[in-house]
């Protein structure tokens, strides 16, 4: 059975695979957060290269002057079986295995310098690297950029802010233990560790005193106020530690030959032989073993339900995102075909009802059809002098004897002539309408919303066909409008004579031919027009029902079909290519969503949550 440990290991690497080390994470929830972990803090020369060496057992960090950790290090210790050969492993370089640890420094320097330049940034991109050695103990620390007061030559001024608010978002999770370590030979009121732990957790609860450079104090001095608790107060006790000097680094003093020489430091010491047992590099490592461990064991119901629910919501995110497209033409066309049926569907719903929009429609035969007939100017065509001029124009040399017939026409010509104007602006009104619709329900098809193009396209296919619907409406209309002028209403002027002659035998006229007689003409051709109004309120909306709403209905997509049919595997795939930025968001769901099952089901599988 593997340990807790080696199972968070596990989940941290994932993270990092994901993207996922803590801040602003897409939206997506972070596990990286709710991850126990041991972060490594102190200010510079602190010694915590030392120290993390010494938990190792081997040489394998970057040493120099100014700033040298500058990425996040995430150092998996896993312990192997006696007697095996020790290597070291890096996330980002996969099938690789260092045997040789002064690799291993090149490559963290060469990595850091990847993400960060050469220009000594810094970056909250964590390396990962896994130690699988014998000499170890199964625990992942995560070393720091050490904590500066001042930016060196080549480094932007804000790198000292920069640095801290790196470390402090580290450490401020509740989750993170905190290995703060302070050199002996300096007071422990101004060490840099003690300061940022104090903020982040003011109870001790999670914070590790370890007060490296022991061997280095003052003759006469010692740190014992410091380690049993009397001038800084922790919940778990100090640890000291002696790290090898500068002096052994440089004679590549064996870092085996380092822990025993700590080990005899320590039994020997007169001031500290009494903790001998809990002093030391190695104490330390199986303390913070034993610990992280019952921490973690602690935390897996809270692991798992974060893991539960990001399940849930990536599930979920997924469903709306829609599948990935298929990649064999024939499946493509039967995802267009699905989505312009969805399309098409909502379309109709917004003419039948059920959506708002169609209502616009009658809207323009019941208000703005009678509106503008109403306003059409037959004051002033049939007003008496019009109907004069008109009347003896029609007459020419010989005036009319009885009743002016060709006049008559003539008035009745001009005056259905203007019907033209309300006709087409019917027609247009409803075809804007139609537009309007189409995009609306193109915006409201939800299996649309991921193709542009191919929303692009239909909106263009679809306005083509109102185009011609529009054309052949604009016929019909006007032949309607013409129609009337084509053949009048005989009975109408039947009726109209026997009336004028009933009329005649019981009023004495004295002004036979004069402008009451053009009065009469011009009101019994206003009454002509208004039969004829009457008629074309009701018939030029039953026009444009036929030729544009029904046609719309019922073919607004035929266009588009016809060229559909005739495309190749290419043209449809460039009809369906996504927004990269939702293909890389669904790819980044489907990852995590696979990480986060497997997470789910090794926890669910393990004897140690029982
Ligand atoms: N004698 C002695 N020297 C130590 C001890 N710990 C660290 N040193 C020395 O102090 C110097 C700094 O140690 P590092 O371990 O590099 O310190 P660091 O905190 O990692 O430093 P930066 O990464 O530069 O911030 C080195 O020369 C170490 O040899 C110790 O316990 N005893």
């Amino acid at each position: 059975m593997e340990s807790l440990i080696d199972f968070v290991n596990r989940l941290q690497r994932a993270c990092t695979t994901l993207d996922d080390y803590g801040g602003g994470n897409n939206g997506l929830s972070s596990l990286w957060e709710a991850l126990p972990s041991v972060a490594v803090v102190g200010g510079q020369s602190s010694g915590k290269s030392s120290v993390l060496e010494s938990i190792v057992g081997r040489d394998f960090l970057p040493r120099g002057s100014g700033i040298v950790t500058r990425r996040p290090l995430v150092l998996q210790l896993h312990k192997t079986g006696n007697g095996t050969e020790e290597y070291a492993e890096f996330l980002h370089i996969t099938n690789k295995r260092f045997f040789d640890f002064s690799l291993v420094r090149k490559e963290i320097q060469d990595e850091t310098d990847r993400i960060t330049g050469k220009n000594k940034q810094i970056s909250s991109v964590p390396i990962h690297l896994s130690i699988y050695s014998p000499n170890v103990v199964n625990l992942t620390l995560i070393d720091l950029p050490g904590l500066t007061k001042v930016a060196v030559e080549g480094q932007p001024e804000t790198i000292v802010e920069d640095i801290e608010s790196m470390v402090r978002s580290y450490v401020s999770k509740p989750n993170c233990l905190i290995l703060a370590i302070s050199p002996a030979n300096q007071d422990i009121a101004t060490s840099d560790a003690i300061k940022l732990a104090k903020e982040v957790d003011p109870a001790g609860d999670r914070t590790f005193g370890v007060l490296t450079k022991l061997d280095l104090m003052d003759k006469g001095t010692d740190a014992l106020d410091v380690i049993e608790g009397r001038s800084y107060r922790l919940q778990h006790p100090w640890v000291g530690i002696v790290n090898r000097s500068q002096a052994d680094i440089n004679k590549s003093v064996d870092m085996m030959v380092a822990r025993s020489k700590e080990r005899e430091y320590f039994e020997t010491s007169p001031e500290y032989g009494h903790l001998a047992a809990k002093m030391g590099s190695e104490y330390l490592a199986k303390l913070l073993s034993k610990l992280l461990e019952s921490i973690i064991r602690k935390r897996i119901p809270n692991i798992l339900a974060l893991i539960t629910r990001s399940i849930e919501e990536l599930e979920r995110e997924l469903n709306q995102l829609g599948r990935p497209v298929a990649i064999d033409a024939g499946a493509q066309l039967y995802t267009i075909l699905g989505m312009c049926r969805a399309f098409e569907k909502i379309f109709k719903e917004h003419l039948d009802g059920g959506r708002p929009g169609g209502a616009r429609i009658y809207g323009i035969f019941d208000n703005q059809l009678p509106a503008a007939i109403k306003k059409l100017p037959f004051d002033r065509h049939l007003s008496l002098q019009s109907v004069k001029r008109i009347v003896s124009e029609s007459d020419g040399y010989q005036p009319h004897l009885i009743a002016p017939e060709s006049g008559y026409r003539r008035l009745i010509e001009g005056s259905l002539n203007h019907f033209r104007g309300p006709a087409e602006a019917s027609v247009n009104a409803v075809h804007f309408v139609l537009k309007e619709l189409v995009r609306k329900a193109i915006a409201e098809t939800e299996e649309l919303k991921r193709f542009p193009s191919l929303q692009i396209e239909l909106v263009a296919a679809a306005n083509l066909s109102l185009e011609k619907f529009r054309e052949e409406s604009m016929k019909s209309v006007l032949r309607l409008v013409d129609m009337e002028s084509s053949y009048l209403t005989v009975d109408f002027f039947r009726k109209l004579h026997i009336m004028e002659t009933q009329e005649s035998l019981t009023t004495t006229t004295t002004d036979q031919f004069g402008d009451g007689h053009f009065k009469k003409i011009a009101s019994n051709v206003a009454a002509y027009i208004n039969m004829v109004s009457d008629t074309l309120v009701k018939t030029i909306p039953k026009a444009v029902v036929h030729c544009q709403v029904k046609q719309a209905k019922l073919a607004l997509l035929n266009y588009f079909y016809t060229q559909i049919s005739h495309s190749q595997g290419k043209q449809m795939g460039q009809l369906l290519d996504e927004n990269p930025a939702l293909m890389e968001r669904r790819l980044q769901c489907a990852k995590r969503l696979e990480v986060y099952k497997k997470a789910r089901d090794e926890i669910d599988a393990a004897v140690w949550v029982r």
